[in-house]
């Protein structure tokens, strides 16, 4: 499609999946280095190889309650005639204790199992009485009984985290629990924010005729720092090409990603798109969504740059989706984001063949089926609206009448 302003020697009105799968390819060749990190600073990263147990879990037969280590062949004796004590292992060194027929020895959850017993009788079901356990109630105990086997989670050698792994507290537990200290993580991306346009106006300053307060600037800056990011925000750029070229150029040296927003759709003082086609490469303009179609994917300098609407809710769409896909894609995330499903509240026409996100609303009752409540409000502008809602929601390309209980995708806005 020719375009009178850039020409377009570039993709241009892509479609939705379409722009996630070149951003994603644009990624992979981009992906950032490796580096080795301590576990207390990994969380959230990503996991650059496979990590492969040194260790088996647990280690070593071990108990898995308190009580007293025994023979399970003994039950019955430890009911009528009570088993000998013969030691105490605690959690911690191993004494190396032996248990003949006939006898038993103290142990604490964790503590190895001494050789020769099979099974652990609780204390609660024990009585001491000098150097003789009885038990109160032997029923149940089979070899094996409260006992964890050496190897049972995982055998030394085995690949327990792949690389590719956002890690989390449990993923970063298990590293632990095998023995690493540090891990070998692509470098999380920096990134510079700006925000673009005359008519911004800083928070906390007077609002002259015709200004309004730069929003989107806080909503970037948290959008990343929720992926764990710590994004610098840039003055605000003004609607004029040369000290926005010079601004983005500054970033595009010392940044791997440049985010913007606003300047990039079609008016008279949208610069954007002329610039990176004269001084970058463009990837792709606009993508067949709503809201959110002006988004722009280039290259400038060293930094890729993502240009997104100016509108807020644009910024959360084409955030939430193609912005987050850049990011995990330049850190090497191999699984994709888990994607969620809910059911429509209400009916929803769809106008237009786009892609949409609308705002919504989850619900969940006793039935246990989460639904989404669309918000009928829609309007790129409307800020409020979003701040009302706790997920996006996502009606495919193609128009279509949605009825209630359709199933749609929802992108959750809190607690992401
Ligand atoms: N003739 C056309 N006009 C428009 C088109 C189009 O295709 N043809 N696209 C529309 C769509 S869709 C959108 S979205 C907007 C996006 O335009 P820009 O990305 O160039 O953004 P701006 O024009 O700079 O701003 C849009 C809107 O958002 C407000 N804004 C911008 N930055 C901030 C900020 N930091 N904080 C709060 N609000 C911000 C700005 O004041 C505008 O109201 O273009 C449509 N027009
Ligand atoms: O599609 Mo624009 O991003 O609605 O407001």
């Amino acid at each position: 499609m020719n375009d009178a302003k850039t020409g377009s020697d570039f993709p241009n009105r892509i479609g939705y999946d379409e722009a996630l799968a070149m951003i994603a390819a644009v990624a992979a060749r981009r992906r950032l280095p490796v580096e080795t990190v301590p576990l207390a600073r990994a969380a959230g990263r990503v996991l650059a190889e496979d990590v492969v147990a040194g260790v088996a879990l647990p280690p070593f037969d071990n108990a898995a309650m308190d009580g007293f280590a025994l023979r399970a062949a003994d039950a019955e004796r430890a009911r009528t005639q009570g088993l000998r004590l013969v030691g105490d292992q605690f959690a911690g060194a191993d004494l190396a204790l032996q248990v003949a027929a006939g006898e038993c020895a103290r142990i604490t959850t964790g503590a190895p199992m001494p050789a020769g017993a099979d099974a652990v009788l609780i204390r609660e079901n024990a009585r001491v009485d000098g150097e003789r356990v009885f038990a109160t109630e032997a029923g149940g105990l089979r070899p094996g009984r409260h006992l964890r086997r050496a190897g049972e989670d995982v055998q030394a050698g085995d690949r327990v985290l792949v690389a590719g792994t956002r890690l989390g507290p449990a993923q970063l537990g298990l590293a632990a629990a095998v023995g690493r200290h540090d891990l070998p993580l692509y470098r999380r991306p920096t990134v510079a924010v700006f925000t673009t346009g005359d008519e911004l106006c800083p928070p906390g300053q007077p609002l002259a005729p015709g200004r309004i307060y730069d929003s989107n600037r806080a909503l970037l800056q948290t959008l990343l720092q929720a992926e764990g990011l710590e994004p610098v925000a840039w003055p605000v750029l003004p609607d004029r090409p040369g000290p926005m070229l010079a601004a983005l150029r500054d970033a595009a040296f010392s940044f791997d990603v440049v985010i913007t927003c606003g300047g990039v759709s079609a008016g008279d003082r949208d610069h954007l798109p002329a610039l990176l086609r004269e001084h970058g490469e463009i990837h792709f303009w606009r993508v067949r969504m709503k809201p959110g179609m002006p988004l722009l994917f280039a290259g400038l300098g060293e930094a890729l740059l993502l240009g997104l609407p100016g509108n807020p809710v644009s910024v959360l769409a084409t955030f939430l989706g193609p912005g987050r896909a850049l990011l995990d894609g330049l850190q090497g995330l191999a699984t994709p984001r888990r994607r969620l499903f809910a059911r429509l509240a209400t009916p929803f026409a769809k106008a237009h063949a786009r892609l949409e996100f609308l705002r919504g609303r989850l619900e969940s009752g006793a039935d246990a089926v989460v639904q989404v409540r669309p918000d009928p409000a829609d309007g790129s502008h409307r800020l409020r609206g979003a701040a009302d809602a706790d997920c996006l929601l996502v009606l495919g390309e193609g128009a279509r009448d949605y009825a209630a209980g359709d199933v749609v995708e929802v992108v959750p806005l809190r607690g992401f």
